[in-house]
């Protein structure tokens, strides 16, 4: 009988241009797949949010595996461990995965990879999450980039290979009954809003290119329309690849060039992305410390209950307040209203930007090892380059330019439904008459601001410029 094929499933739960899977099934023997919930001490282990995803996407890969003669397994505990046991077990005389890229997880597949070569193994790794591979592109001078605008120029001249198109299928088996024990009672916002799997990311991507790319310039920026694409946990869990969102968009703008500039515009948000894992891989654990240094030196505010109405959107600021409850019950938020949520939280409140980073890890559907802790380091000003230290967002003339009508923060925040126009990003400025018969209405009073925001502005700027 032929010799048998393990592939490490990670970041990349898709049938579809999946390197370390395709060329698992070249091979004529067996071949496993198995999925580890890694417990390793030096490994970031996923947020609650991310794991609900997690289970229905491995759930629907299940099937798509056993359809091309794949047995998934699920297991949890130390990857360390658990691969090499696997090996031993399907008598794999082969491993493949696909990279990731963050320091300790790539010293960590090292290791694995130098113990099963030792033990006989042919190890292989692949890419399948980057558009180009960190170590490929630089700057004239040989150095990582540390600025988006020249890294996206380079990055656009460099040959992206097409997605894998024919993939091999094996005899096909029945599907086993994977365990993921008792899912969590919050989860229910969450299932009920998103669509899990390879498929529904294909289908969201082509809905996305169909109806809304056209106007995602202009639609982008606000909260309340459905104008951006909600790719961004498929990416994450890589239930589609990059490769095939830029092709998708090549494509269509070569059929129809009608659509080149939104093409281009959507295309450099999913730059920013490779540009959040091209510091990933070159910089000291970005989660962890601050990319200018500076940054580790100042006092931060230790305030747990500032905190905890910030986490519970109960800081009577609307547009925040709606953006961190469409977070609790969602898993996701919209990209301006991040920026406003950690704007308030580490320059207004002035809390370390790690507090809200590893909030928004925790219950974020598309936490991200890259993305998460180069967005926050870039509001809180600490990052590569980061919005510099003295803009901070004001949240209530953000919030009058991209939800006039407070529609957004009507949505999210019953309390202010009957609020005017005028006052529902600033309800602490209108007639108290009003503020109490809306209170009266909703059955419950919004809260007073918990920070002034002139006076805070001006304690961040003296403590941020030191
Ligand atoms: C404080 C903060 C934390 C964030 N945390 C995450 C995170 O954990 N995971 C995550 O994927 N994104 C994160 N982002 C970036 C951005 O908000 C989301 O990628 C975006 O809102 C996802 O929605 P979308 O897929 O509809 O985006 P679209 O506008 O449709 O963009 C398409 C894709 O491009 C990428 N992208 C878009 N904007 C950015 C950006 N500013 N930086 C990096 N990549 C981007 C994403 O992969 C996204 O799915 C964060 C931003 C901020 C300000």
């Amino acid at each position: 009988m032929a010799s048998s094929t393990l592939v490490w499933l990670r970041n990349d739960l898709r049938i579809a241009d999946n390197p370390a899977l395709a060329a698992a099934l070249r091979h004529e023997g067996p071949v496993h797949a198995v999925y580890v919930l890694e417990t390793d001490r030096e490994l970031r282990g996923l947020g609650g949010a991310a794991k609900v995803w997690l289970h229905e996407s491995l759930a629907a890969l299940s099937g798509a595996l056993a359809e091309r003669g794949v047995r998934l397994s699920f297991r949890e505990g130390e990857s360390g461990k658990i691969i090499p046991e696997m090996v031993r077990e399907t008598k794999a005389e082969r491993v493949y995965w696909n990279r990731r890229y963050d320091p300790a997880g790539r010293t960590h597949d090292a290791a694995i990879k130098t113990a099963l070569r030792a033990d006989g193994a042919e190890v292989a790794s692949f890419n399948a999450s980057l558009l180009v591979e960190p170590w490929d592109i630089a700057t004239k001078q040989g150095t990582p980039y540390g600025v988006f605008t020249p890294f996206w120029t380079a990055l656009r001249e460099k040959p992206i290979p097409d997605p894998i198109g024919r993939i091999e299928k094996h005899e096909a088996i029945s599907a086993p009954a994977l365990d993921f024990g008792k899912r969590p009672a919050w989860a229910g916002g969450i299932l009920e809003r998103w669509a899990i799997g390879e498929d529904a990311a294909k289908r969201v991507l082509s809905d996305f290119l169909d109806d809304l790319l056209a106007d995602y310039p202009n639609d982008r920026d606000l909260p309340r329309k459905d104008g951006t694409s909600r790719m961004s946990p498929h990416l994450r869990f890589g239930e589609i690849g990059p490769r095939q969102i830029w092709f998708a968009v090549r494509h269509l703008i070569d059929s129809k060039p009608s659509m080149a500039s939104a093409g281009e515009k959507f295309l450099s948000e999913v730059a920013w992305r490779e540009f959040s894992y091209h510091l990933l891989y070159h910089r000291d654990d970005i989660a962890r410390h601050s990319m200018q240094e500076r940054f580790d030196e100042i006092e931060w505010r230790s305030d747990s209950k500032a905190l905890k109405a910030w986490q519970k959107g109960q800081t009577g600021i609307p547009i925040v307040d709606a953006g961190m409850r469409q977070l609790w019950q969602t898993g996701w938020m919209h990209n301006r209203v991040r920026m406003l949520t950690a704007s308030l939280l580490t320059k207004n409140l002035l809390i370390d930007w790690r507090k809200g980073e590893n909030w928004f890890w925790d219950t974020l559907v598309d936490a991200d090892p890259a993305n998460n802790p180069a967005s926050w380091q870039w509001v809180a000003g600490s990052g590569a380059d980061a919005a510099p230290y003295f803009r901070i967002f004001n949240p209530v003339t953000q919030g009058e330019k991209f939800d006039p009508h407070g529609d957004y923060v009507r949505q999210w925040v019953p309390e202010l439904s009957d609020v005017p126009d005028k006052w529902v990003h600033k309800p602490w400025a209108a007639d108290p008459e009003i503020l109490n018969k809306a209170s009266l209405k909703s059955g419950t009073a919004y809260p007073a601001p918990i920070v002034d925001l002139k006076a805070s502005r001006e304690r961040a700027l003296s403590v941020l410029k030191r």
